[in-house]
């Protein structure tokens, strides 16, 4: 593989966005900022064998996910994705090929949110492959999403189903024997190909204050992010969670995934009680589910509690850690 073909191949031949002054091909990108916006910048490294494995995710389905994620944050602030930057160390056995199929999995993507490749890196390693994606976003003055907004008697919600992901990791990792009744793609698509909720962000965004953070790490995780950035005490109720049928009868470790799980890129945030039903509405005529799974009740504390029906318990800071 020769790094400056590689280079030149996945450069795109034309660019959405005309306020790229200087693309690839210089020691950095340039690019005219928008007035009347803030920009937003994020970044995410995938690494083989920690967030994909090579049997089950194709060159296409790594770069798609790579960018998904890094989408899912631009999101989780209200905005909207413009332009990525990769950095890849590509292992010796791989060839320029599968480098290219990887960027075409990104591109499946660009193109839906018309974003471009200004820039990245490439080196080889002898080690695993490990993707890097910033992603640089827009959203208008004043109108990011904060994980620090929540106040009591808000309504906390969350986009789609939750734990799906986790249980597609679970059935491509071979964990267990899936009952021979369910449909088990559904799962492994969620999982490989999560699809960042774009139009949700960009509807909180328009709200005087709306509290946003993406399911990377979990349902428990994130929630706790926001009660503790917003010093709130958040009480959400287990009957609430969103749940596909089938998941319940998948495995007895559904709720653990739902709660726990990650990797869903669903979003979950706090609203005023006063707005939520004009969010629940626009939401609705763009069929994007969403649904109320709590309440902000206090700002003394910063904790998460899970209502059972039976019981309210801490719902604890417990999901993917990388480094526990
Ligand atoms: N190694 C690092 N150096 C600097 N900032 C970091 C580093 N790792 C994470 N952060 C910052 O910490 C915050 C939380 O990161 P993270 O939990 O990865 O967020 P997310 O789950 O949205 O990707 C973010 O503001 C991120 O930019
Ligand atoms: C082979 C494999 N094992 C475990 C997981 C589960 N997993 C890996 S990272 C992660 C959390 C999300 O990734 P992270 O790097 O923490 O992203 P961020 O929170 O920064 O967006 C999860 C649930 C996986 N995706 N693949
Ligand atoms: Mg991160
Ligand atoms: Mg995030
Ligand atoms: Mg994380």
């Amino acid at each position: 593989m020769d790094e400056f073909d590689l280079i030149h191949s996945i450069t795109p031949p034309t660019l959405h966005h005309s306020s790229v002054d200087v693309g690839i091909g210089d020691d950095a990108a340039v690019y005219t900022a928008n007035r009347g916006v803030q920009e937003i910048v994020c970044v995410d490294t995938m690494v083989e064998d920690v967030h994909f494995k090579l049997d089950y995710s194709s060159p296409q389905d790594i770069g798609y996910k790579a960018l998904a994620v890094n989408i899912s944050d631009i999101a989780a602030m209200g905005g909207f994705p413009k332009f990525y930057l990769v950095s890849i160390a590509v292992p010796t056995t791989w060839q320029a090929s599968d480098v290219r199929a990887m960027y075409e999995g990104m591109n499946e993507l660009a193109k839906l949110y018309q974003m471009d490749l200004i820039g990245g890196d490439s080196v080889s390693t002898s080690d695993k492959l490990v993707v890097t994606v910033t992603v640089i976003g827009e959203v208008e003055q004043g109108r990011a999403c904060l994980r620090s907004s929540a106040k009591p008697n808000d309504i906390v919600f969350v986009t789609g189903e939750l734990g799906c992901s986790a249980a597609g990791l679970s059935l491509l990792l071979e964990e267990f024997s899936p009952p021979v009744s369910i449909e088990t793609a559904h799962f492994i698509k969620r999982h490989k190909r999560p699809e960042p909720r774009v139009m949700a962000g960009r509807l909180c965004s328009a709200f005087e204050r709306v509290a946003l953070n993406d399911i990377s790490d979990g349902l428990a995780s994130e929630l706790n992010e926001i009660a503790e950035a917003s010093s709130v005490t958040i009480e959400i109720e287990e009957s609430l969670l969103p749940v596909r049928q089938d998941l319940s009868k998948l495995h007895p470790q559904w709720q653990k995934w739902a709660l726990f799980g990650g990797e869903d890129f669903e979003l979950t945030g706090t609203i005023s009680n006063l707005e939520w039903d004009l969010l629940k509405e626009q939401c609705k005529k763009l069929c994007i589910p969403i649904k109320q799974i709590g309440v902000v009740i206090e700002n003394t504390g910063s904790s998460v509690i899970l209502n059972t029906g039976s019981q309210r318990m801490a719902l604890e800071k417990k999901g993917y850690n990388h480094f526990r």
